[in-house]
């Protein structure tokens, strides 16, 4: 489902007289449906690198990047669209919304995108919203001044309101009571249930090893040192 090929990725630093910095070389990965596999590696190795250019944040400097069977590294930024529309889900480390739009609509939002019907789309976040503990009464307010804890809570349940067939998640547990990170971890468990391929960062260790099936060191797609 996710096909990473021998990518490679610089960065042009135009502040400092355009260095060009290569940070990737050679960068393999495959991700069969109903997979989990966690991307390891020491601070600064690249992994949110590799999982930007999977959601063609970055663009690849060479290599091929499959999801579905959209080619990433090649694909035309309206064809990006489509993909995070309909395929890949992106679970990030933070909560970003339009403001005043109220929390329930923000978790809905993947669904009426797609043209689920309100009223499904409504009660498929309501349930979310429960699920992870966010009070009822929370639900018709904007989730702009919520806490770090409740927004991380929202941004889950909107990551999740669809049955994407391919995810990224960047440390979906971190920072969670015992109590909501289970209920993450059974939703990770969910998805690959039902045949989602997942690409995660995780610095939660025992939550990596209960859900992810493999892990692959970034480390090994650090270009030899240049002089
Ligand atoms: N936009 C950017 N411009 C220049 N260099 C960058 C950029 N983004 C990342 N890098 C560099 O790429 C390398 C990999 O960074 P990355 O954030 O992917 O690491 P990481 O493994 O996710 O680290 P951490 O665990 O600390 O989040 C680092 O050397 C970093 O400085």
């Amino acid at each position: 489902m996710i096909s990473v090929q021998d990518v490679s990725k610089t960065f042009t630093l135009h502040n400092q007289g355009a260095a060009v910095i290569p940070v990737m070389e050679g960068a393999s990965l495959q991700v069969a449906a109903g997979e989990c596999v966690a991307l390891v590696g020491a601070s600064g190795a690249g992994k949110s690198t590799l999982m930007r250019m999977i959601y063609g944040n970055y663009l690849a400097a060479s290599g091929r990047i499959m999801v579905g069977d959209v080619d990433v590294a090649a694909a035309a930024p309206r064809e990006i669209l489509r993909l995070r529309r309909e395929v890949l889900g992106y679970v990030s480390q933070f909560l970003r919304v339009v403001p005043r739009v109220p929390t329930l609509d923000v978790v809905a939002e993947p669904l009426l995108s797609v043209g689920v019907e309100a009223g499904e789309a409504r009660a498929r976040a309501a349930a979310l919203l429960t699920r992870l503990n966010i009070p009822e009464r929370l639900w018709g307010l904007s989730p702009t001044t919520f806490s770090g804890g409740e927004q991380q809570r929202v941004n889950i349940a909107r990551g999740f309101a669809r049955q994407y067939p391919a995810m990224l998640l960047d440390e979906p547990t971190a920072s969670l009571d015992a109590t909501n990170r289970e209920q993450v971890m059974q939703l990770i468990e969910e998805a690959k249930a039902r045949g989602a391929a997942i690409v995660g960062i995780f610095h939660d260790v025992e939550a990596r090893d209960r859900v992810c099936d493999r892990e692959v060191d970034v480390t090994g797609f650090t270009p030899a040192k240049v002089a």
